[in-house]
């Protein structure tokens, strides 16, 4: 059953559901028992000061880590364990806190590797038989450049990234995981480092995402305005544990939550 949010948007079934999870490093315990969904069209925040178990859990649902004990269930089925580019192929994408692109790239260069996931052809195909490699080209770069036009970035298109600054290079990041034609995007620190002007860009590329191509979106966020206003859920970690979930106003009005912040210095 679908619900509607206050500006129209569609929210759907779960989408991806995580069910018990805990991963533990040696003694240390990153996440205990934790469980929550995220549903069909929704802009999903998880937060929770340093530490909390943040990263590591997007790290789970994107097959980096594999928790010791719990479950992830993804568009109705239960997922094996699974290598990060099985995650890839099942529709999941993902930018990293720290930006992973390829710096001596040019900008289209690293979009189209982002269109990987959804290559049919391989080298040996290609060897033998050019035809369809050609075309099969020809369509993912039609793609590539409909991200770019998207994203406002057709001016650096043939720009090496690493000679980009850091908030244009997170824009060819979110472009890259666009690339990929995800059902779930999956956002690390989506805006850590930028000044506000490049927030204000990046939150509307993101809440353009969301409503044009339908993507649902999970994003850890430690700037809690842009929380607030982005999300249509948050859940808040911390110590590894699931401390609260609801929406941002329930969030922000919860003891809890208010006790763990203050008592971190937030
Ligand atoms: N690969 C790893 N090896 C060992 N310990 C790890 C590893 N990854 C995470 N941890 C530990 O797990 C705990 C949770 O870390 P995590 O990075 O998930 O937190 P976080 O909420 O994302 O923090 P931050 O906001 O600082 O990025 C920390 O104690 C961290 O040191």
């Amino acid at each position: 059953m679908a619900e509607l949010t206050q500006d129209g948007r569609k929210i759907g079934d779960i989408l991806l559901e995580v069910k018990n999870i805990t991963l533990a490093f040696g003694g240390v315990k990153a996440l205990t028992n934790i469980s929550f969904d995220i549903k069909e069209g929704e802009i999903r925040a998880i937060i929770g000061p340093n530490g909390a178990g943040k990263s590591s859990m997007l790290n789970v649902i994107s097959g980096f880590y594999h928790p010791q004990q719990g479950e992830v269930w993804f568009r109705g089925q239960k997922r094996g364990p699974m290598r990060p580019y099985e995650v890839a192929r099942q529709g999941i994408a993902r930018t990293f806190q720290n930006i992973a692109l390829f710096k001596g790239m040019s900008t289209l260069d690293n979009l189209m590797t982002g269109r990987i996931t959804q290559m049919h052809t391989n080298i040996l195909w290609q060897a033998l038989w050019k035809g369809p490699a050609e075309r099969e080209e020809i369509a993912h770069r039609e793609k590539v450049e409909r991200i770019i036009d998207f994203l406002g970035i057709q001016a650096i298109r043939k720009t090496p990234v690493g000679r980009l600054p850091y908030g244009l290079q997170k824009r060819v990041e979110l472009g890259r995981a666009l690339a990929a034609e995800a059902k779930l995007l999956l956002l690390d620190e989506p805006m850590a480092g930028m000044n506000l002007e490049e927030k204000e860009d990046m939150c509307r590329f993101i809440l353009d995402v969301n409503e044009e191509f339908g993507t649902t979106i999970a994003l850890i966020e430690h700037d809690m305005g842009v929380v607030m206003d982005l999300s249509d859920r948050v859940v808040v970690l911390d110590y590894g544990k699931k401390l609260a979930d609801g929406t941002p106003n329930e969030v922000r009005n919860d003891p809890a939550v208010i006790e763990a912040y203050l008592g971190v210095g937030h």
